[in-house]
């Protein structure tokens, strides 16, 4: 349970202003996280991490010498924007380029990616690394599927050591890939978290019984054993991680590991150490000397009753770099050189640049206030139903979409209504509202929402009044524009199912000739029936794929929202005063 919280939704930026000012030794507040509070040597590589709140040490605890040069931190389990981690990666960056690693969550491959392809852009050689640790999420034969946990640890250190030793970005990036490669978790809990302001935790697991495979963002377990005693749990842990070893260790025995066993938010020290006890003899009987063994919190889950036992597979051009000092505000290592040069705090103003707002012309103005009114329908229905998307969320997810879409959408409404004050046509307007949506709510469908706003404001442009047949195409670029980008097809269980089949009879009902209003209306009847449809499908990509059986029965809480959204702006359409025909 969290107790000690104001605004659930302000959660996330109030603790992290608690912790820049606990920590200002170590670091500095920048726009979208935080820096090393000492300015990166200059032509060092610069580690970025980063990732959603609810995890930590991970992902602000772990920057400082050694370790990361800066963390762009998301809002409770949600990644964060890809604005987010370009304005960490440039505040943290010293001209050897920039790595970027994080775990490997829809929302933070979405946004890492288009981060650096942001920064490469202009100019910043940069790289991704997504962390695949997690031995549950997937079978081995998959292990690009696989969620990063614990061992987010070991790569980042692993990267950050390779580059306070001045290698270039290619030799930083091949080692936190062998690292990766490398490194396995699994791990066990007996409840699940609440999140800030929720009444109730993501999952429960009955008195008695333990969940086995979990993840770090109340993803419920695999499967259910009754609770062990310490030391069956150390052996379950071991023994599910000796029997993966990673490509290149054909047996444990003569192997030296670095060990982490993370506690996921309300397991004791000393229950740890208990249970450390017997890993220490199980991986001695197998052969495995251990290498500077962590035991504690390490990524958490808020308050989840969890631990996962993470190996990292030394080789010997890795274990100096495990072994490499390091000080971060959760994680310190033998003793690190003072830093000389310190670098200044960063104003948001700093680096926030308003958006620019071309000339419209008036029959576009007049569009963009309807678009203006859709976005404020949009803001109350998330408003309304946010609770709800919230619990649909959770029965196979993290339960965090109420809370992001509800920051989407409220930073949407209010970036097009700054944008109408400025004279914005309808596709300045909703190419605004899409960059604030991303931006403020991260996560998956942040970045999902943002393009669709995007699509649709290229579609209707500044200059022409659109009709039903630019509405249209537009909406078909939107959901081109999702799939493109999430990968996902029809039938996985996202919001492309309702997404595609709104498209397609929005297109069609304006090709039968139908004013954009009735086809809008159709179309939505259409969404919201797939919507519901998705109740029977199981999921095939993201955090729900792991728990497909249980989702069963349970929409797909993207389709939920959006069919809820576009049945919205029906009625904006509707009760705007004129409509465009085709
Ligand atoms: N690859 C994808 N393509 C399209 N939609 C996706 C994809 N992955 C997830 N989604 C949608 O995003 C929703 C979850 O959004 P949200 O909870 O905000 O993000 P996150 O899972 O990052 O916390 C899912 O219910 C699904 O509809
Ligand atoms: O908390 C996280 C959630 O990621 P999403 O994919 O946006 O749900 C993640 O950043 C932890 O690494």
């Amino acid at each position: 349970m969290t107790r000690l919280f104001n605004n659930p939704a302000a959660f996330a930026d109030e603790a992290l202003e608690g912790f820049v000012a606990a920590h200002r030794r170590l670091v500095r507040r920048v726009p979208g996280g935080v820096a090393r509070a000492a300015a990166t040597a200059p032509g060092q590589v610069a580690v970025v991490v980063g990732g959603g709140s609810g995890h930590y040490p991970a992902f602000s605890g772990l920057v400082g010498p050694g370790l990361a040069h800066g963390a762009a931190v998301g809002n409770v389990f949600a990644s964060p924007s890809a604005q987010q981690v370009a304005q960490v990666a440039k505040a943290a960056q010293a001209g050897g380029g920039v790595l970027l690693a994080f775990g490997n969550y829809a929302g933070d491959v979405l946004h890492f990616g288009q981060a650096a392809e942001r920064l490469t852009a202009e100019g910043i050689p940069c790289a991704t690394l997504a962390v695949t640790d997690d031995v549950s999420s997937a079978a081995a034969g998959e292990s690009e599927k696989r969620r990063g946990v614990a061992g987010d640890l070991a790569v980042f250190k692993t990267a950050a050591a390779a580059a306070e030793a001045g290698l270039p970005l290619a030799e930083v990036v091949r080692l936190a890939e062998l690292a990766n490669a490398r490194t396995r978790s699994f791990g066990i809990a007996f409840s699940g978290c609440t999140l800030p302001g929720a009444d109730a935790p993501l999952f429960t697991v009955p008195d008695g019984r333990m969940a086995v495979g979990l993840g770090i963002h109340g993803e419920p377990g695999l499967a259910e054993r009754p609770v062990p005693s310490a030391d069956e749990a150390a052996e379950l842990l071991v023994s599910t991680l000796l029997g993966e070893l990673p490509e290149g260790v054909d047996s444990p025995r003569g192997q030296r590991a670095g060990v982490i066993l993370n506690g996921l938010g309300s397991v004791k020290y000393e229950e740890l150490f208990v249970v450390y006890r017997q890993v220490a003899r199980l991986l001695a009987e197998a052969g495995v000397e251990t290498v500077d063994p962590e035991v504690g919190e390490l990524v958490t889950s808020f308050d989840m009753a969890g631990v996962s036992l993470t190996l990292f597979w030394l080789t010997d051009e890795l274990e100096p770099l495990w072994t490499a000092p390091a000080d971060a505000p959760a994680y310190r290592k033998g003793t690190v050189a003072p830093a000389v040069t310190t670098a200044e705090p960063l104003a948001d103003a700093d680096l926030a640049e308003e958006p620019a707002v071309p000339e419209a012309s008036e029959p576009s103005r007049a569009a963009a206030r309807t678009a203006l009114a859709a976005l404020e329908a949009i803001e109350t229905t998330i408003r309304a139903h946010a609770e709800e998307l919230g619990r649909i969320d959770a029965v196979a997810g993290d339960g965090d979409h109420g809370i992001g879409m509800r920051r989407g959408s409220e930073a949407a409404h209010v970036a097009a209504r700054q944008a109408l004050e400025r004279g914005a046509g309808a596709g300045t307007l909703l190419h605004h509202a899409a960059d604030a949506w991303a931006d403020r709510a991260g996560g998956t469908s942040g970045a999902l929402w943002g393009v669709i706003l995007r699509a649709l404001g290229t579609a209707l442009g500044d200059t022409e009044r659109p009709d039903a047949h630019a509405v249209s195409v537009g909406v078909d670029a939107a959901a081109d524009g999702v799939m493109r980008l999430g990968k996902a097809e029809t039938g996985d269980k996202t919001m492309v199912d309702a997404l595609v089949p709104f498209a397609d009879a929005l297109s069609e009902a304006v090709g039968q000739g139908a004013p954009l209003t009735a086809a809008w209306d159709t179309a939505a009847t259409a969404a919201d029936a797939a919507a519901k449809a998705t109740a029977e499908l199981l999921p095939r990509l993201g955090r729900a794929r792991p728990h497909a059986e249980k989702s069963l029965g349970t929409p797909d809480a993207g389709a939920v929202s959006l069919a809820l959204i576009v049945r919205a702006v029906h009625g904006a359409l509707a009760a705007c005063p004129a409509e465009p025909t085709a």
